[in-house]
């Protein structure tokens, strides 16, 4: 797709938009395969089975079902929009911003970890007295207020050396790894001093935050450095504590560098929590520091970073601010999301959590109607429409810098803040549901987005050339398997709740249809379930489902395969991925579509009986050395027995089984019983072919990350049930 057709040209503009050249094209094919999904409907009620009723009512559904969602993508396919920014147009006094960083668990989210995002994010290209920073800490933990206050004070070196040599990125702990600079500057003495100098002090820190987490306790003379350290002189429960805020460092130029410049505001807090009070995960801290960065700074635009993704374009805020500044456009711009990007991903993204097709196709989709969801990291908010302010045509909203600034009293903010981050403030406000971001739901991003889209406010996907942000993936199947079901369940949520897509007005079609992929693309389970025990028990009973190789409806069926198949491999491409990445992505997605949509309709099942409710299981961002090594190599890793692989693997062994007995037949009987047989044979060759990573974990691998035993217990066991009953329920 080349990038041609202009919509609006720069004058006194901050940004401008283009749609994607080429369209045309892309209608051709959306006019063929759309009048193939018809023809496949049309054949399907035609040629009822009246014999197997339930199986011909099954296969039904499930193919009117994935031909809804592929009408619902056409939303994002449609329109391809892209953005350019003109910073260099910026006017010199820019508004004020607010970073909010989360954590919430030392053990999965390593305080190293945290640091290094942080200092990444504090090394912006800004007007630094106009940058505060609040870090909220949901685990309550001295290691993680250590390595925040090690990094505090490692970043009156680190700002004015990255500031001085325009380094980029500015994650220390990425830019120490390569030694990039040094080789291109070593001609200059200068340089090499200061780096020199600069990557000891960064030693030095790294070592105190890994003596801190490796005897899990913070050593006396480093307690005495700061008074904060005293709110853990007696245990801190994460579940139970009072409310902790600490300044760490005093913005407004009452805190300087080691070279006299003034420094940002950077402040921690760990909100009060109560055993009986609910605390909503990371929407209920994302609100806390919402007040608690209100009070301090009120900046007029807030920015919120996950901690487990670093800065990696120290223009970023820039080119986001140059959205909020545009005397055209900016008045309707809520927020500003940058792409989600990952570090360390393998060159054919193994657990296809590269997540290359939302962020470097679907999301410049949504960029035609209204923008896009907001994904929950790296965006930045218009203060007022995140505290529950409606879109207004009629009134052209500026940017207004109403920021507190000046001679503070910073120990009394502080006391005022505690408050703010009461475990009890709540109680009959309005947050979580009218302001701020929206409780109840385990994607509390999307759903907040579509809540501010919903009150008229307008979205922008931006991705600079530099990536914004490089994050950090689940790296093994379970982890990928159990965040999905957790976006799920949320999306699912979504649907459901009184926000759907479908009811609560103010969205343009596109954008309904964008959503209505997202939040009901768990529904999926039920056709690829289908399909996936349906095809391969109908086959060892001998039942076809298809229509028969010499049949003519059997090139419709042919068609809509290849080139359902071919158009994604063909996008992955456009999008700079590999064919191995296509191939792991839909094995991803099959392994996705029978477990973790499976298990997020079953969550959702639970709550309306009123059983249990979703939670937030927060995602590990460690991973050991063994387990490592066979990423890098690109061999999928199990290791735990968990429920999540047990549909997959069962599929994968009902395939394999199916397909020998079949073939094992057809030698024996001869081939021409494999006419009517062939399309299932191909689709469970196919599943078999993809699926060979499983067979290798489940019978051939002798490593740790190995399918447990049990694991392949219960699918044989469970196989072995179905076969049994399949030709009764045939
Ligand atoms: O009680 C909690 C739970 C989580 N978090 C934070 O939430 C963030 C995201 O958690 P993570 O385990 O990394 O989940 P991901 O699946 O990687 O997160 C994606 O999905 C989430 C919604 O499910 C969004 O909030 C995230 O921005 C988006 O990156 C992390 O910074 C956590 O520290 C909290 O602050 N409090
Ligand atoms: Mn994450």
């Amino acid at each position: 797709m080349t990038e041609s057709i202009t919509t609006t040209t720069a004058t006194d503009r901050l940004f401008t938009t283009k749609q994607a050249g080429g369209r045309f094209l892309y209608k051709i094919y959306f006019t063929i395969f759309l009048t193939g999904i018809f023809s496949l409907l049309y054949y399907r009620c035609t040629h009822i089975l009246h014999d197997h009723l339930v199986l011909w009512l099954l296969i039904t559904l499930a193919e009117f079902w994935f031909s809804v969602t592929w009408i619902f993508q056409q939303g994002f396919r449609w329109a391809p929009t892209f953005h350019s920014t003109y910073p260099d147009e910026l006017p010199s006094d820019l508004p004020p911003i607010d970073l909010l960083v989360c954590t919430a668990d030392p053990d999965r989210e390593p305080p190293a970890l945290v640091a290094n995002t942080l200092l990444s994010l504090m090394a912006y290209d800004y007007d630094v007295n106009k940058l505060a920073y609040y870090l909220s800490d949901d685990g309550g933990s001295e290691l993680t207020f250590h390595a925040v206050y090690q990094a505090s004070v490692f970043s009156k070196y680190w700002l004015p050396f990255c500031r001085k040599f325009n380094v980029e990125p500015r994650a220390p702990q990425v830019y120490f790894s390569s030694e990039e600079d040094v080789v291109n500057e070593r001609g200059r003495q200068s340089f090499r001093q200061e780096y020199d100098a600069v990557k000891a002090k960064y030693e030095q820190m790294q070592e105190q935050i890994a003596r801190a987490t490796r005897l899990r306790k913070v050593p006396d003379e480093v307690r005495k450095g700061h008074k904060g350290f005293k709110e853990w002189d007696s245990k801190v429960d994460p579940r139970h504590h009072q409310p902790i805020i600490e300044v760490l460092i005093r913005g407004d130029g009452e805190d300087r560098d080691v070279e006299g410049n003034p420094m940002p505001t950077l402040v921690y807090v760990s909100r009060e929590k109560h055993q009986g009070h609910p605390h909503h995960y990371k929407a209920g801290a994302l609100n806390a520091l919402n007040r608690v960065s209100a009070l301090m700074s009120n900046a007029p635009l807030v920015l919120n970073v996950d901690c487990d993704m670093h800065s990696n374009n120290s223009q970023a805020l820039l080119h986001a601010v140059c959205f909020f500044l545009d005397p055209k456009e900016g008045h309707r711009i809520g927020y500003v999301q940058f792409p989600q990007s990952f570090g360390g991903i393998t060159e054919n993204d193994l657990y296809g959590n590269g997540v290359k097709r939302i962020y470097e196709v679907e999301f410049y989709g949504t960029n035609a109607h209204n923008g896009p969801m907001y994904a929950g990291t790296g965006s930045v908010h218009r203060r007022e429409s995140l505290n529950g302010r409606k879109y207004d045509p009629k009134v052209q909203l500026k940017v207004e810098d109403k920021s507190v600034r000046g001679n503070k009293n910073w120990e009394d903010l502080a006391v005022k803040a505690k408050a703010l981050a009461s475990s009890t403030f709540e109680t009959g406000k309005p947050w979580g549901k009218e302001m701020g971001l929206m409780y109840g739901c385990a994607v509390e991003d999307v759903f907040t987005g579509l809540v501010l889209q919903s009150r008229g406010w307008q979205s922008v996907f931006y991705a600079p050339e530099r990536k914004a942000y490089l994050g950090l993936a689940p790296v093994n199947t379970n982890d990928t398997l159990i965040q999905h079901k957790r976006w799920s369940t949320g999306l699912l949520e979504i649907f459901l709740s009184e926000y759907c897509p479908w009811t609560v007005g103010k969205l343009k079609l596109g954008q309904i249809m964008c959503y209505s992929f997202y939040t009901l693309w768990s529904l999926w389970c039920l056709p690829m379930l289908t399909y996936a025990f349906v095809l391969p028990l109908a086959m060892v009973n001998g039942i076809p489902l298809f229509p028969k190789v010499s049949d003519p409806w059997f090139k419709l069926f042919a068609f809509l395969g290849i080139a359902s198949h071919a158009f994604s491999l063909g996008e992955l491409m456009w999008a700079k991925g590999t064919i191995k990445m296509w191939w792991n992505e839909t094995r991803m997605w099959m392994m996705k579509g029978t477990s973790s949509y499976l298990f997020a309709v079953t969550v959702i099942i639970l709550k309306t009986l009123g059983i249990s409710e979703p939670g937030f299981e927060i995602t590990s961002k460690v991973i050991d050395e063994e387990a490592l090594k066979r990423y890098k190599k690109e061999i999928m890793e199990f290791a735990v027995a968990s429920p999540m692989f047990i549909p997959p693997t069962t599929l994968a062994l009902l395939h394999l089984f199916g397909l020998l007995k079949t073939l094992t037949m057809a030698v024996k009987d001869g081939l021409e019983g494999l006419d009517h047989m062939f399309l299932q044979v191909i689709v469970s060759g196919y599943i078999s072919l993809i699926s060979l990573p499983l067979y290798e974990a489940m019978f051939l691998r002798k490593d740790k990350g190995r399918m447990p035993v049990y694991v392949t217990i219960y699918a044989i066991g469970i196989l072995s049930v179905l076969l049994y009953l399949s030709p009764s329920l045939m």
